[in-house]
């Protein structure tokens, strides 16, 4: 458990959300399009650290902290990640102190992550709400994949053959949304999220009320 559930009464803690879904299934487009509809800064994107090399347009610091398998490797020994994992073959892992102070400042966090670092963000945090994104077929998805045009045809084989088994584990997900008409599933992600928010935040009160009443009994 981190500081931050230890300490539910800090009722200024942001809300951790987990999106995952196949590479090309659309979650990171649908997490930016969020993003852009909430522009009052109670709302970010963690950039994950990764040993893929950057794709055309992606930027260091903006997209991904790309960095090689040394320096991943050195961050895991010294427990830099909150939760990594390695998919398709290069390292992804997510900064634990940029979450816990980010979460701690209220703002809510969003991790674009797979499901073996859905699961083990769960284990740190229960309270993560977690959200799975599928895409209406697997014709579908290759179809997206193809038109992002930033993958190879052996990049795009090597996501396709895997994307079955990441669907598999959509039941360890507390959501799961079809991303068929973008603006439809957007608008439930964005009903999820703020729902979810409300609830959080009621639950907060409610800790802190108890709290309140248990110290004035004893006192
Ligand atoms: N509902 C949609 N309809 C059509 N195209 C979509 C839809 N959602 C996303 N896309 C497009 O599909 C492509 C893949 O989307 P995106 O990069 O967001 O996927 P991703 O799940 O984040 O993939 P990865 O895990 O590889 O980062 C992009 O070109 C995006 O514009
Ligand atoms: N467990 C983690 N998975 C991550 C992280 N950052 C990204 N990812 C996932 O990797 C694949 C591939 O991403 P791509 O950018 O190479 O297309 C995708 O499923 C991402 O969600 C992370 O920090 N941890």
């Amino acid at each position: 458990m981190t500081n931050i559930e230890q300490h539910p009464q800090a009722k200024t803690a942001g809300n951790l959300f987990i999106i995952a879904a196949p590479s090309g299934a659309g979650k990171s487009s649908l997490i930016k399009a969020l993003l852009a509809r909430h522009t009052d800064g109670s709302m970010q994107v963690s950039v994950s650290c990764t040993t893929r090399p950057a794709r055309p347009g992606e930027e260091d610091g903006v997209h991904y902290h790309f960095i090689d398998e040394a320096t991943f490797q050195a961050k895991i020994e010294a427990q830099q990640f909150y939760e990594w994992a390695q998919v398709f073959g290069n390292y992804y892992g997510t900064s634990r102190v940029v979450i816990e102070e980010t979460l701690q400042s209220g703002v809510d966090v969003f991790l674009d992550i797979d499901w073996q670092g859905a699961r083990q963000v769960r284990e740190h945090y229960p309270s993560a709400r977690a959200i799975f994104i599928v895409p209406p077929s697997i014709a579908v998805l290759e179809q997206r994949l193809r038109l992002r045009g930033q993958d190879s045809d052996e990049v795009i084989a090597e996501r396709m053959a895997k994307a079955q088994a990441e669907m598999s584990h959509y039941h360890e997900f507390d959501y799961l949304l079809v991303n068929d008409e973008f603006e439809t599933c957007l608008a439930d992600l964005e009903h999820i999220v703020l729902a979810e928010r409300q609830r959080m935040a009621l639950q907060q009160q409610r800790h802190a009320a108890t709290l309140k009443d248990l110290l004035a009994k004893r006192g």
